[in-house]
């Protein structure tokens, strides 16, 4: 579904430049939930984000579903990121906006009409089992109602992949819980796609099926997770699955 081949990416600051991320390869099946781990500033956030071009890559490519992404016009690439919803660590809800209008947002702007935008907004705070607060304003939701709202939204239209940034940092222990359920829920009810990035490695134990272990913006190590175990064969893989 998503193969990404040797990126690399350059942040140009006033007196500095980070080289970010690295020649960095690798590939993501449909269905797969795919982890992206490393400590801070390892470079995860930034290889998610060059996935549906947030990050614009200095160098490689990034093939969707069998399309060169590198090779879009800004227009196509706006449908293209129709078909891969994002969230947040910190959900990024529009705070003057109602949890429904929250949802119906990427709809509208894919241009849907007002009945079929209310019926899919319905299916979709089901599927987060949130119906109850359809008229509510974010201000008045947990940080979980919150970021399942945000979940909501990232998957009004039918994405094929969710492309998850940190989504359970912001949470307490117990909500990071309920978050990683509704996601493997929706993995497996919907088929969907998720790449997560975190530096939590329970996430990656409960979540993921293969997770890619990043060093100063290279990928050190990728490994297959098999009921919550991983066996990482590098010394420094086998600190971080130690300590995180
Ligand atoms: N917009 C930016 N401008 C300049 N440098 C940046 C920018 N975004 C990230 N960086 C730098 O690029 C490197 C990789 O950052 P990135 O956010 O991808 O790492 P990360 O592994 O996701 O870290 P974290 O877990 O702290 O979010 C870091 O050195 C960071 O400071």
């Amino acid at each position: 579904m998503i193969v990404v081949e040797s990126i690399s990416k350059t942040y140009y600051a006033k007196n500095a430049e980070t080289l970010a991320l690295q020649n960095i390869s690798f590939k993501v099946q449909e269905g797969e939930v795919y982890g992206l781990i490393g400590l801070s500033g390892a470079g995860k956030s930034t290889a998610l984000r060059t996935i549906n071009f947030l990050e614009v890559p200095d160098s490689g490519h990034i093939y969707f579903q069998g399309d060169d992404l590198v090779l879009k016009n800004k227009s196509e690439m706006r449908l293209v990121r129709q078909k891969m919803g994002m969230i947040f660590q910190h959900f990024n809800l529009l705070a003057n906006k109602t949890v429904a209008d929250n949802v119906a947002l990427p709809l509208e702007i894919a241009g849907w009409n007002k009945a079929d935008i209310k019926k899919r907004v319905i299916e979709c705070l089901e599927l987060v089992q949130l119906s109850n607060k359809k008229d509510a304003y974010p201000a008045n939701l947990s940080g979980g109602q919150k970021q399942r709202v945000a979940i909501a939204r990232a998957i009004a239209n039918h994405p094929k992949l969710l492309l998850a940034d940190e989504p359970t940092s912001a949470l307490d222990p117990l909500t990071k819980g309920e978050i990683i359920d509704c996601l493997l829920d929706l993995n497996k009810k919907l088929n969907l796609t998720i790449i997560i990035a975190t530096h939590e490695m329970k996430v990656v134990r409960k979540i993921c099926n293969r997770v890619s272990i990043f060093k100063d913006g290279k990928i050190h190590e990728t490994l297959d997770v098999h009921n919550g175990e991983l066996n990482p064969t590098t010394e420094y893989g086998q600190a971080l699955v130690r300590e995180l």
